[in-house]
């Protein structure tokens, strides 16, 4: 939190809980007058207006301005109904900001995700089976909007957060799906943390410091990947494709399905798709493989993709 300095106004996203309670107080403290919350009320449990009103309470007493803004942030089939509320949430997020007039205009936002949330974030990707892009985690600081994006608290422990919380005097509200152990994330807090702290007693830091190797390296990836595609053209040449090494075709063919589909093939259907390709040296050779919600086609010299679901 020491080497955080935001472009101001900044707006604070405040859930109510400690994290973001503890985040609102030590922002509002160094920049008095500069800062301002944003709570956003899911309507998904009934505790939500206990959150509204603690972050009422608390902005009062701070003389922090807050926007409350209500969101319908029920799940699409197939979505988790945590994404969903993410999503939604980034969304009001964006909109308050927009709405912000010239004279207050929100310049950044900061979140409140700390260190213990970054490897709940890491061992989820890594229980997916996820590549360097996943095991990238949560990125400290971005831009989208027109706004920076912050994570000051990413390095501190979550004790640490608490500890200070109390120190200072002031309460949070509990969030009861916190400990409801059938979420993964719940069951990596209570059960998995305190074995890694038994056996590992830094890994906190050096879990941080595998995630921002892996952030390097997806850059990297995404870059060799720009250029692959300018080489092989888009939709891809085959010709061209079959120049680079199974793992740039794999690293292009991965960005390609995700800038121009947005889609993301699994393990075994780029697997396929690789084999498909090697196999591919005859005109008639034919290539129909399903990837996410479409398939990838051989068309002429090149690769397509459609999605059957569109052409109807
Ligand atoms: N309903 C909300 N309104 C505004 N900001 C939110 C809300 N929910 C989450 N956030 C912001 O996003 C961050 C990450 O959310 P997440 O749900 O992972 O944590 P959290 O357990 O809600 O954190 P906290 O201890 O602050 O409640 C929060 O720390 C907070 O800054």
């Amino acid at each position: 939190m020491a080497a955080f300095s935001p472009a101001l106004p900044l707006a604070v996203g405040l859930s109510g809980g400690a994290d973001s309670t503890a985040l609102l107080l030590a922002c509002a403290q160094k920049w008095p007058g500069q800062v301002q919350a944003i709570h956003v009320h899911h309507g998904l449990q009934a505790a939500a207006d206990d959150f509204e009103q603690h972050c009422r309470a608390l902005c009062r007493r701070l003389q922090v301005p807050l926007t409350v803004q209500r969101i319908d942030a029920r799940h699409a089939s197939g979505e988790s109904p945590e994404d969903a509320a993410r999503r939604a949430r980034y969304k009001a997020f964006e909109a308050v900001a927009l709405a912000s007039n010239a004279q207050n205009a929100i310049h950044s936002i900061a979140l409140a995700q700390h260190a213990d949330d970054q490897v709940e974030t890491l061992l989820l990707a890594l229980s997916r089976g996820a590549g360097v892009a996943g095991l990238a985690a949560m990125p400290a600081d971005w831009e989208r909007g027109g706004v920076r994006w912050h994570r000051p608290l990413l390095r501190v422990a979550g004790v640490q957060v608490r500890d200070w919380l109390r120190a200072q005097g002031q309460d949070w509200v509990e969030d009861p799906t916190n400990t409801d152990e059938r979420f993964t994330r719940n069951r990596i807090r209570a059960q998995l943390l305190p074995a890694l702290d038994a056996a590992f007693p830094a890994f906190r830091d050096t879990f941080a410091r595998s995630a921002s190797h892996a952030a390097q390296a997806a850059e990297l990836l995404d870059e060799l990947a720009q250029q692959d595609l300018a080489l092989t053209g888009s939709p891809p040449e085959i010709r061209l494709l079959q120049g680079l090494s199974r793992a740039r075709q794999a690293n292009v063919l991965r960005h390609w399905l995700r800038v121009a589909h947005a889609t993301t093939p699994s393990a075994a259907q780029l697997g396929e798709l690789l084999d498909q390709l090697a196999a591919c040296t005859t005109r008639g050779h034919r290539i129909h493989i399903k990837v996410g919600r479409g398939f990838v086609v051989r068309s002429g010299p090149r690769l397509d993709w459609y999605n059957p679901e569109v052409l109807v």
